[in-house]
């Protein structure tokens, strides 16, 4: 198993920067995801450790070996791709065994690592299929399963699950999970899907416009995120974001600055009759998704996402008054977007 190291990565395509610059650590097991939204430079990045694209600046090392201008194949990785680059003339089982052919690896020895990867990703049974007869689904287990048979010491994947619907991408999001984790494979995971980094991932890298501006386990990137774009790219409603002057500041945090104030959806506390300190409201929208409800409201004199429990009967127009804990804020420098310290904590 393999430590992947990117020092100063750049690359332009004509005129464009598509790299700025980027540093990257995964550590030997991690499972890595870059997170960001399209044209970032996500796949570009990724390309550029698979050797399938070279830097103009910057070195790719995999573990303690330089890579950076090493060819695909002496770099001891796999990569899964987002439209399951399987061979159709090939059935599953030549599929799979593909990699280890390659390799030049004896009869027996092919069969058996063949047999074991179809039972990792559940397959034996379609060890004779051709692609054209197995589903989506399928075909993208056979895709992570010949991946996987060569055992590498790196596995690329980009967007290996964007082309199959919801519910099989929620199931293969969690074998894929466990799968990884029982292999031990140190991967990096391409994806603009921020609910997959945050089920998936050990740690997120979160890329921005050719740069890499937060770094870090799932939680601590969704509840510190460092810039207001990183707080509206992570969660689902994203981050609300209140712009608050010295007197609304001063009423809400005892402060007197001017701020910007994140907060998420499901922290803001939603009650139908006055509290003391209550901010005082008024429902525009209800929408019921089953355990809670999103509601739009406005406040503070404009609109907000607030999830709460379905048990509250809301219907547009009703008066309501808001209270969010000081803990649950994030506080944005309204000029930068930077995040800026904590409430209440000591600077
Ligand atoms: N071969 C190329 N030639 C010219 N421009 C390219 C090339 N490959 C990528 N780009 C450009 O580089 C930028 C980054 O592309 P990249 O595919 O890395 O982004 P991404 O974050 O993976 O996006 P997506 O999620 O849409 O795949 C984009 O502006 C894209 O148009």
């Amino acid at each position: 198993m393999a430590r992947v190291r990117l020092e100063g990565i750049e690359k332009r395509f004509g005129r464009t920067r598509v790299l700025k610059g980027v540093d990257l650590e995964v550590q030997d097991r991690e499972f890595l995801v870059l997170l960001g939204p399209s044209g970032c430079g996500k796949t570009t990045l990724l390309r550029i450790v698979a050797g399938l694209e070279w830097p103009d600046r910057g070195r790719v090392f995999l573990g303690e070996r330089e890579v950076t201008s090493l060819p695909p194949r002496a770099r001891g990785l796999a990569m899964v791709f987002q439209n399951y680059a399987v061979f159709p003339h090939l059935t599953v089982r030549e599929n799979i065994a593909f990699g280890l052919r390659m390799r030049r690896y004896p009869e027996g020895i092919v069969r058996e690592k063949v047999g074991r990867a179809a039972e990792l990703l559940r397959i034996g049974e379609l060890l004779d299929r051709y692609p054209a007869q197995l589903s989506g689904g399928q075909r993208q287990r056979v895709a992570v399963a010949r991946a996987l048979a060569v055992e590498p010491e790196v596995l690329l994947m980009d967007e290996p699950l964007s082309n199959l619907d919801a519910l099989l991408r929620l199931e293969l999001r969690a074998e894929l999970k466990r799968l990884l984790k029982e292999t031990g494979v140190t991967t990096v995971y391409v994806t603009h899907d921020q609910m997959e980094a945050m089920g998936m991932a050990d740690r997120i890298a979160v890329m921005r416009e050719g740069e890499i501006v937060q770094y870090g386990p799932p939680l601590e990137v969704y509840q510190k995120p460092v810039d207001t774009f990183v707080g509206g790219f992570l969660g689902h409603p994203p981050m609300n974001f209140l712009p608050l002057g010295p007197e609304e500041a001063s009423f809400l945090l005892g402060d007197r600055r001017e701020v910007l104030v994140g907060v998420r959806p499901e922290d803001l506390q939603v009650f139908q009759e006055e509290i003391p300190g209550g901010v005082p409201g008024r429902v525009l929208v209800v929408e019921p998704l089953g355990p809670h409800q999103l509601v739009t409201l406005e406040a503070w004199g404009q609109a907000l996402k607030a999830t709460v429990p379905s048990s509250l009967s809301l219907e547009p127009g009703n008066p309501v008054w808001l209270r969010i804990s000081k803990e649950s804020l994030r506080l944005f420098d309204p000029r930068t977007g930077r995040a800026l310290l904590e409430v209440g904590r000591a600077p």
